[in-house]
């Protein structure tokens, strides 16, 4: 069994974990796996009624038990005096146990597969594929699948039994066709995939619902390697205390800027002190300084190094950086707006050599790393050189040498392929933004926040990891908790400044009132709860 995995990852099991938990409750404490269905459709049947209070619905069953979670519905929704039609991807005599119990109970008619059953649907049941599904669909089922993606299309609403069809239940994959859900009902725990992209766009509403596996199943079976990230990461963060200074609270220097990219850094500094950094130092090219240090926090200290003949950092300046890193000790942030080319590359490697602390890679300073992921390798061995690199799909593509679509396609395996090769926490950005460990641990983002959409939050970003770093957070919690605030607060700033009008600033002056809003509730919950001695 896996260690205890900490207290603000909700666990999200794969498929098999999801298998195995049926499978110990009908096997171990005794459940009938009809008894569990019939309480699965039921709850489905209430999400149909809701989505769609009244007209034809429309129901398509597959050959397993997703199909019989359909069977079960369609008895139900017809007892209640809806006009339903069912429709199956395979032949009846294909059903096997609980599900083929469903069909008999439900009785008939159930017609072969045709899309024009879904005419004159009010709504559409999708009960093809669940979490028994392998690889891309298949035969009649993904002809199903495609009709009902064009009765969506024409603005049919589909509810989704457990999973959208097509979606892979553990990587969010779509290897061929999906349905694009308006809600999904997923039963006892949402599986990894319907928090992953593409599969989460296909999702919608999502619905978890109790069918009565008792909750200690948790306990029993294996921890999930993935899991999805809650407010408690915060809990997790240290605090300043009375008797702290400006070097406890951490020191952040940030590496970049180049002639016409000097606010990439200052966003950078801007996060850093918003999320605690004691200080923060922006070590940018001479020519820039001047510049930057007229846009940075008053509070930052600037640092000029080396500029090359292109006005942008030159390989040399690593010396300067690794002295000012060995009189003061801090967090090494390096590539935001720090331009590209050999001299950068240069650059880059000497300071993963020679920098004995941690870091963090952001933005250009990845496109040095092209194709060598394992450069990182070297320092990542050493406990005492926590890394973490934050690469967006664009940058992970151009850092593990493969293409754009590939990553956009397999982004929870992608993830934990860099982690693994850099031996670096990796955190690859998106709506669906994923943390991964070397060793395979990955947090997922529930995402939300299109205000974050715009010019220089990946800078914020670099900026509060690096803060939490300096404070020695532990990389896999101080990138979790970053990527937590960062999403917080991206929402914050929405609400005060619309989705539209967002801009990084906002979200780093917002991180700083998250966190503030944590630690206050946190606070107020302490003062309430009984003393120990129950006095
Ligand atoms: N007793 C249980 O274990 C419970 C299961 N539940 C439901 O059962 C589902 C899992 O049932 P199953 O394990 O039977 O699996 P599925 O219902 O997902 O279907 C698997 C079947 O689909 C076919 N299939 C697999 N991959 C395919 C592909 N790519 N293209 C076309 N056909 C493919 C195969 O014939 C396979 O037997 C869950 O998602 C959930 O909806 C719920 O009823 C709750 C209780
Ligand atoms: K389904």
């Amino acid at each position: 069994m896996a260690s205890s995995p900490p207290a603000w990852l909700d666990p999200l099991p794969d498929a098999a974990g999801l298998r195995a938990t049926d499978a110990w409750a009908i096997g171990t404490v005794g459940i009938p796996g009809i008894a569990l269905m019939e309480t699965a459709g039921a709850l489905l049947a209430d999400a149909v009624v809701e989505v769609a209070p009244q007209g034809p619905v429309a129901i398509v069953c597959g050959a397993g038990n997703n199909g019989g979670d359909g069977y079960v519905v369609a008895r139900l929704l017809r007892q209640a005096g809806r006009r339903v039609r069912v429709v199956s991807t395979v032949p009846d005599e294909r059903l096997k146990g609980d599900a083929a119990l469903a069909r008999d109970a439900f009785g008939g008619p159930a017609d072969p597969w045709s899309a024009a059953a879904l005419d004159d649907a009010a709504v559409i049941v999708d009960a093809i594929l669940g979490t028994g599904a392998s690889g891309a669909p298949r035969g009649v089922a993904a002809e199903a699948i495609a009709g009902i993606a064009a009765a969506a299309d024409r603005g049919i609403p589909v509810v989704a039994c457990d999973v959208p069809s097509g979606v892979d239940a553990t990587t969010g994959e779509v290897a061929g066709v999906a349905v694009p859900a308006t809600a999904t009902v997923t039963f006892h725990a949402a599986t990894s995939g319907l928090w992953i992209a593409p599969g989460k766009d296909h999702v919608g509403r999502l619905r978890i619902v109790d069918i009565g596996i008792p909750r200690r199943v948790r306990d029993l079976l294996p921890v999930p390697s993935t899991g999805l990230l809650s407010a408690a990461v915060v809990d997790a963060l240290p605090r300043r205390r009375t008797d702290g200074t400006k070097f406890r609270s951490g020191h952040v220097l940030i590496v970049g800027g180049a002639p016409g990219m000097t606010g990439a850094p200052c966003l950078t500094a801007r996060g850093a002190m918003r999320a605690g950094a004691g200080y923060a130092t922006l070590a940018v090219p001479a020519g820039v300084e001047s510049t930057v240090a007229a846009r940075a926090p008053v509070e930052t200290l600037t640092l000029a190094l080396p500029a090359a003949d292109d006005g942008a950092v030159a390989a040399t300046a690593a010396d300067v950086v690794l002295e000012r890193l060995r009189t003061r000790r801090a967090t090494l942030v390096v590539g935001p707006g720090l331009s590209r080319g050999p001299e950068r590359d240069r650059l880059l490697r000497a300071l993963i050599a020679g920098h004995d602390g941690a870091l963090v890679v952001d933005a250009d300073g990845l496109a040095a790393l092209a194709g060598d992921p394992e450069a990182l390798r070297a320092r990542t061995a050493s406990a005492t050189r926590p890394t973490v690199i934050t690469p967006h799909a664009g940058e992970m593509a151009r850092l593990l040498g493969v293409e754009l679509e590939a990553v956009g396609e397999h982004r929870l395996a992608t993830v934990r392929d860099a982690a693994r090769r850099t031996g670096a926490v990796v955190v690859l950005k998106g709506d669906d933004t994923l943390i991964a460990a070397p060793d395979g641990r990955v947090a997922i983002s529930p995402g939300g926040a299109p205000g974050l959409a715009t010019a220089g939050t990946g800078d914020v970003l670099a900026g509060v990891v690096g803060a939490l770093l300096a404070r020695d957070v532990e990389p896999f919690t101080a990138a979790s908790a970053a990527v937590w605030l960062h999403l917080r607060a991206g929402l914050r700033a929405a609400e005060q400044h619309g989705v539209e009008g967002t801009v990084a600033g906002d979200v780093a002056e917002a991180v700083a009132i998250v966190r503030r809003d944590h630690d206050r509730s946190a606070a107020v919950a302490l003062d309430r709860a009984p003393a120990r001695d129950g006095g």
